[in-house]
């Protein structure tokens, strides 16, 4: 029920359209009841010349005590019957077709306007979502309700909306039509109301049920074909196409059978409704024969009446499918709520401020971190100190799993810490706006993220509106403007999704330039462990001491060079600092650095290669 009046809040902006419409609609609706209405003086009337002169459609209104007739509403030299028929005829047509046009333009209006605003706001609330948000669900997930959970929703809100309204107001005017031409004969048809309302309701819960599992089947499907477009590369080193697509096959089996069991449970509502309406009519006939065998109905009025009924018939059919409808949208819209309403790990308090620019240290005070996953808490730090003033460079080393990346991945509340605080000048992190703290860190990556888009809007991501002067100048200094020059369309190149039309040495160099434009004074660095040739390594070598200059740097160091250059390094082991210190302290302590150095050292002697072997992490 909650969920039905979420949805219905997002029609509020559009009141005016869906107001409008449903007037419009209800035109429609006491249209068609006219033309119903008509068929009695058809019969009695216009088909029988011989019946006496009367007035079409005549009847007393009690309030006013007046009597009104159709001829009321014709120009005044239509006189006969047949005239005044043919007129209301012709003109109740024109009336209900615009009044139908008009009102199902703009209730599709009020229900496309409302999806759109549904979606972007979905879309907004995903987008804002903390890291451990997208680490929980999975892309294709993710993708599925933004787009086929949103897409029901739309079919149910704006199509049938549209219909529903017009039908429902049919239903309205033919039930007056019926109630006023069967008298107590109309009465029977009540009898009919409980079992359709029950059997619809019932259908209709099944349906929701059903359409929920298909969508998630489709959800499956989507995730698969994420992962092997985006991963396709794997998939063909590994020779597993065949593997891939038999995965494929059987979630499309599943995607097949889910949509089958939706289908056979809505097709039952069609035929069910005819049966039922069936049932209805025939018992009509049964009794109306006996009425004007009785003269107590005539003929005219009887077929009129059938008329209305049939016409009642159409409405009450279509409700229990676009009850059915309704009931998709609902059971879709349960992951789009679900999305919208996830309360976030790291979240900003309410009267966070704002951090002015970064100069004083970063300090970590008795930090501890868990990750969360599938309700097991797995603590991957403990006890964390460090103070690191403005300027200095920190290399983190240690061996795979220690904890390094999530440590820095603390700095900028990627997630919160579970035990301690840390502090930036003096403000605890949770104290202030995630955006300010943001703003005063630069990222790179082991994996580039780079966008189906120009290098230049690439390297300026984020600032739209900076200058290709300053783009180009960060482009030098990351030792990109050579290589980018020699692009097709240089600064303006497409680079592809990923950036799969550059080598990794551009990639993380148009990276380093990017973090060189944003010029914030904090800097994390997750160096390259892939072995990139000598001389593109010498560049993005120089590139990042570029980048480095004049900036606190949190470094997680795989290269002996970066980790001699460090002002401080410290070594990590199963979620602790074991040590801390310079190069040549560390050395001199004979613990764990020392064994890690002379092990590269030996490496590297044996390899002849000085600088770029890793084992120093
Ligand atoms: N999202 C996650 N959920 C649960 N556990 C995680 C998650 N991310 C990392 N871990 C675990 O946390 C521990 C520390 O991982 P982390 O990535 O910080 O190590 P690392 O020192 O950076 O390793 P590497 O040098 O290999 O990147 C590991 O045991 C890892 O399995």
């Amino acid at each position: 029920m909650k969920r039905i009046w979420r949805l219905l809040l997002y029609v509020r902006p559009y009141a005016v359209y869906s107001l409008a419409s449903v007037l419009l609609m209800a035109t429609v609706g006491a249209m068609a009841a006219l033309r119903i209405l008509l068929v009695k003086p058809i019969f009695d009337q216009v088909l029988s010349p011989d019946a006496p002169y009367a007035d079409v459609l005549k009847f007393h209104v009690p309030y006013f005590d007046r009597d009104f007739s159709l001829r009321f509403l014709v120009p005044s030299h239509f006189h006969n019957s047949w005239d005044i028929v043919a007129y209301a005829l012709v003109m109740s047509a024109i009336i209900k077709s615009v009044c139908d046009y008009a009102g199902t333009y703009m209730i599709n209006y009020a229900g496309f306007g409302m999806i759109t605003d549904l979606r972007n706001d979905l879309y907004n609330a995903v987008l804002r979502r903390s890291v451990g948000f997208f680490q929980k669900h999975t892309t294709g997930t993710l993708l599925s309700t933004l787009i086929n959970d949103i897409e029901r929703v739309q079919t149910a809100m704006s199509s049938v909306l549209g219909e529903f309204l017009q039908q429902t107001f049919t239903l309205i005017f033919m039930a007056v039509a019926v109630i006023s031409l069967g008298g107590k004969m109309a009465w029977i048809l009540l009898l009919f109301i409980p079992v359709v309302i029950s059997s619809a309701r019932r259908i209709g819960r099944q349906v929701r049920r059903t359409t929920r599992k298909g969508q998630d089947k489709l959800a499956e499907i989507q995730n698969i074909l994420h992962e092997t477009i985006t991963g396709n590369g794997i998939v063909k080193a590994f020779g597993m196409e065949l593997w891939e697509m038999n995965r494929f096959r059987r979630a499309a089996t599943r995607l097949f059978r889910a949509n089958l069991k939706s289908v056979s449970v809505q097709a039952i509502s069609s035929p069910l409704m005819d049966a039922i309406g069936s049932i209805a009519i025939a018992l009509l006939l049964f009794i109306g024969r006996r009425q004007i065998i009785a003269h107590h109905m005539k003929t005219g009025d009887f077929i009129a009446f059938l008329f209305a009924t049939f016409s009642l018939y159409d409405p009450v059919r279509k409700f229990a499918m676009f009850y059915n409808s309704f009931q998709q949208a609902l059971g879709a819209s349960e992951d789009i709520f679900k999305f919208m309403d996830a309360q976030d790990d790291v979240r900003e308090k309410k009267r966070a401020h704002k951090l002015e620019d970064f100069r004083g240290s970063i300090v970590f005070e008795g930090v501890g971190f868990a990750y969360e996953s599938e309700g097991e808490i797995k603590q991957v730090l403990r006890g964390i100190d460090l103070n690191v003033p403005r300027g200095e460079v920190l290399a983190l080393v240690g061996p795979s799993g220690a904890g390094k990346s999530s440590l820095v991945n603390l700095i900028p509340r990627f997630f919160d810490v579970n035990e301690g605080r840390i502090v930036i000048d003096g403000h605890d992190l949770r104290d202030v706006t995630i955006e300010s703290l943001r703003r005063q860190i630069g990222k790179v990556t082991q994996e580039v993220v780079l966008f189906n888009d120009t290098v230049r809007n690439n390297i300026a991501y984020g600032q739209p509106d900076v200058p290709l002067s300053k783009v180009e100048e960060a482009a030098q200094m990351a030792l990109a403007h050579d290589f980018i020059l020699r692009m097709p369309n240089g600064y303006d190149t497409v680079i592809g999704e990923k950036g799969v039309r550059l080598s990794g040495g551009e990639r993380q160099r148009l990276a380093i330039a990017r973090a060189i434009l944003k010029n914030a004074p904090i800097l994390i660095l997750d160096e390259a462990t892939s072995a990139l040739d000598t001389e593109s390594e010498a560049f993005v070598q120089a590139a990042l001491a570029n980048l480095m200059q004049g900036r606190t740097v949190f470094v997680i160091a795989h290269r002996l060079s970066t980790v001699r250059n460090a002002t401080r390094i410290a070594v990590m082991e199963q979620g602790s600092i074991t040590e801390i210190g310079t190069h040549d302290e560390l050395l001199e302590l004979s613990g764990t650095y020392r064994r890690l150095h002379d092990l590269q050292f030996r490496t590297d002697a044996a390899e002849g290669d000085e600088d770029s072997v890793e084992g120093a992490a």
